[in-house]
């Protein structure tokens, strides 16, 4: 086991326990706990102010319209203005403890949100593809929104509930402990039964979210696949998955529903039950002188205070269970290993000035969780400000040659240098205002095309961005262009073609004007006159450092000073692409295939 896969599974055994959750979450966003203390206070002002009323109605009927010496009106107006000034009291301590959990907890879920996306993006490409991208993304999204239900809502109810549970009970036995223990036994059993009932209604809502997510996935699969399903008339076989999660998704609801639903029946039927039981057993007692009227009536009151949070306390532990799942979830990926982390201050060095000698000394890697090696024994030296192509078959391992470059992963064995310097200790941040990649396919946002280059140097004008475009020979392009650098992309860049997006990317990693460009050039087909262009273009971004491009095309391995042939994951040939297509190797078939395209 790695070192980064034990270290993982240590966060994820630290945070799995309840207390571990909540003691790491505290860490990360200290801001929820902060004047949870004064909030508690209101609270507990707040549960206080709400048996004002039971108290207020026994202390008017005994003390003031039963009277010893008749109705006191001016002890039934004290006393109803004094409980009057309570609940409006009460009134405000409830604003103020919502208000202040929502700002205590906005601004925790806050910083907890940036860190995870912040951790999301410092983690390796590779922890981030495939289907993991979109579970990285629940968990900063619906799982941090679960934690907030929690916090916001729930955690009030819960503290409220709680305070106004045991206040009900004393005030109960204060005024009968006869009917105290009639009601007690009454909802013990139903706490108990309740308690059994909620964990299939808890199983139940977890189905409904599953249903949920895979309607989601359904549906959004027929959205980004549209062109494809249109184009190969799959409409009728989406629509029949779509519909299936629809049905899946509509049956849970409904058997969750019918599940609450008795629940909350049992629940209402007890409470009735009591009422009327409270009623009877008080007026027995009344007509015995054990209870007066105004302590009886106070007492039903009561015992709505007691029934709230014995159902409110039951729905927010499950809302509690879920929001301890999501801080797991959460937690768990803060503390996922950075897979490509940064040197301590102390072994931070900068990379020497001008174009970047890249030397690769016996390196190897392996993609976590699997066990090919797909690098074996690569030593090779790219002088400062050569021009290197990288040919190879499809999964020869090019791709992986240019990530271990750019640093976007480290070796597992042997080293990279970059200018002499171990990649490994160059600040992320330096790195990579030096060393610049650019994919195949260069994501475009959902901006202008101006605003897209200029991503290569944030702070560049308009009129840098103009002259980076003059270099590249894209003046005539840009004047094409209906708003000129302000023309939208639209989302990924859909509005523009394939070969313009491209222009784009080339036009950004020229802005950035880096001493070392890895390039993975595009394979789609564009037309002529954009090829022209491209070629053109290519041709400057590339001259004056050191660049190093995976060649899909005959012309760019043939403009380069090195051609490096990765076969299987090792380097087969390395030599000007003139002495190797005489060779006879494997450059020379692949020489001869291309040649053979383009008679
Ligand atoms: N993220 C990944 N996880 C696991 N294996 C991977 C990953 N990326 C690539 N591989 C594997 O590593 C091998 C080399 O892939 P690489 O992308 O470096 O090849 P390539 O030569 O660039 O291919 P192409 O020309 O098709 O882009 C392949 O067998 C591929 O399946």
């Amino acid at each position: 086991m790695s070192t980064a896969t034990a270290r993982v599974q240590a966060a994820a055994t630290t945070a799995s326990k309840p207390q571990g959750v909540i003691a790491r979450a505290r860490e990360l966003a200290p801001e929820v706990a902060q004047g949870l203390g004064l909030t508690l206070v209101f609270a507990s002002v707040t549960t206080l102010g709400r048996i004002v009323v039971p108290v207020a109605v026994q202390q008017t009927i005994d003390s003031g319209v039963r009277a010893p010496g008749g109705v006191d009106a001016g002890r039934v107006a004290l006393i109803t203005a004094a409980a009057a000034v309570v609940v409006l009291l009460t009134m405000g301590t409830s604003w103020l403890v919502n208000y202040r959990l929502f700002r205590a907890t906005e601004a925790g879920l806050a910083s907890l949100r940036t860190r995870a996306f912040a951790h999301v993006h410092r983690l390796a490409v590779l922890t981030q593809s495939g289907e993991r991208r979109g579970s990285l993304v629940s968990r900063v999204t619906s799982d941090v929104d679960t934690i907030s239900t929690f916090l916001q809502t729930g955690m009030v109810v819960l503290v409220l509930a709680v305070g106004q549970l045991l206040l009900a009970t004393v005030l109960m036995f204060v005024y009968s402990w006869q009917l105290a223990l009639l009601v007690l036994a009454c909802f013990v059993p139903v706490l108990v039964f309740r308690s059994r009932l909620q964990r299939p209604v808890t199983r139940a809502y977890q189905q409904v979210r599953l249903r949920m997510g895979e309607l989601l996935g359904a549906v959004s699969e027929t959205v980004v696949g549209a062109d494809v399903i249109r184009a190969h008339a799959a409409s009728a076989r989406s629509w029949r998955s779509v519909d299936a999660a629809v049905e899946a998704h509509r049956r849970q609801a409904v058997r969750a529903q019918v599940a609450t639903a008795s629940t909350f029946s049992v629940g209402v039927f007890v409470s009735g039950l009591v009422l009327a039981l409270v009623v009877v057993a008080g007026t027995l007692l009344g007509v015995d002188g054990d209870i007066t009227l105004g302590r009886l009536l106070a007492f039903l009151f009561i015992i709505g205070l007691f029934v709230m949070p014995v159902q409110a306390a039951t729905e927010v532990l499950n809302e509690l269970q879920n929001a301890l799942a999501g801080w797991r979830r959460v937690v768990e990926l803060i503390d996922t290993p950075v897979v490509v982390p940064d040197p301590s201050p102390s072994d931070a060095v900068e990379l020497p000035a001008g174009p970047v000698e890249v030397r690769l000394e016996g390196v190897g890697y392996t993609y976590p969780g699997t066990s090919r090696r797909v690098l074996s024994d690569v030593d090779l030296v790219l002088p400062a400000g050569s021009r290197i192509a990288v040919v190879g078959e499809t999964g020869s391992g090019k791709t992986t040659l240019a990530r271990l470059v750019t640093r976007l992963v480290d070796p597992d064995a042997g080293r990279v240098l970059l200018s002499g310097v171990d990649a490994r200790r160059v600040p992320e941040a330096s790195l990579h205002r030096r060393v610049v990649a650019v994919p195949q396919e260069g994501f475009l946002f959902d901006t202008t095309v101006g605003e897209n280059i200029r991503l290569g140097r944030p702070g560049a004008t308009d009129a840098d961005v103009r002259e980076a475009l003059a270099e590249l020979g894209l003046q005539r392009w840009l004047e094409q262009l209906p708003d000129g650098l302000d023309t939208p992309v639209g989302q990924r860049g859909e509005r523009l073609s394939a070969g313009e997006r491209q222009l784009v990317a080339l036009a950004r990693a020229h802005l950035a004007d880096p001493d070392l460009l890895v390039l993975d050039e595009a394979t789609s087909s564009v037309d002529p006159a954009t090829e022209v262009r491209l070629q053109r273009a290519l041709e400057h971004v590339l001259s004056g450092r050191t660049s190093v491009a995976i060649a899909h095309r005959l012309s760019t391995a043939e403009a380069a000073d090195v051609v490096v042939v990765v076969d299987a994951g090792r380097l087969v040939e390395v030599g000007p692409a003139s002495d190797l297509a005489r060779a006879g190797g494997p450059y020379s078939r692949l020489h001869a295939a291309w040649t053979a395209q383009h008679v």
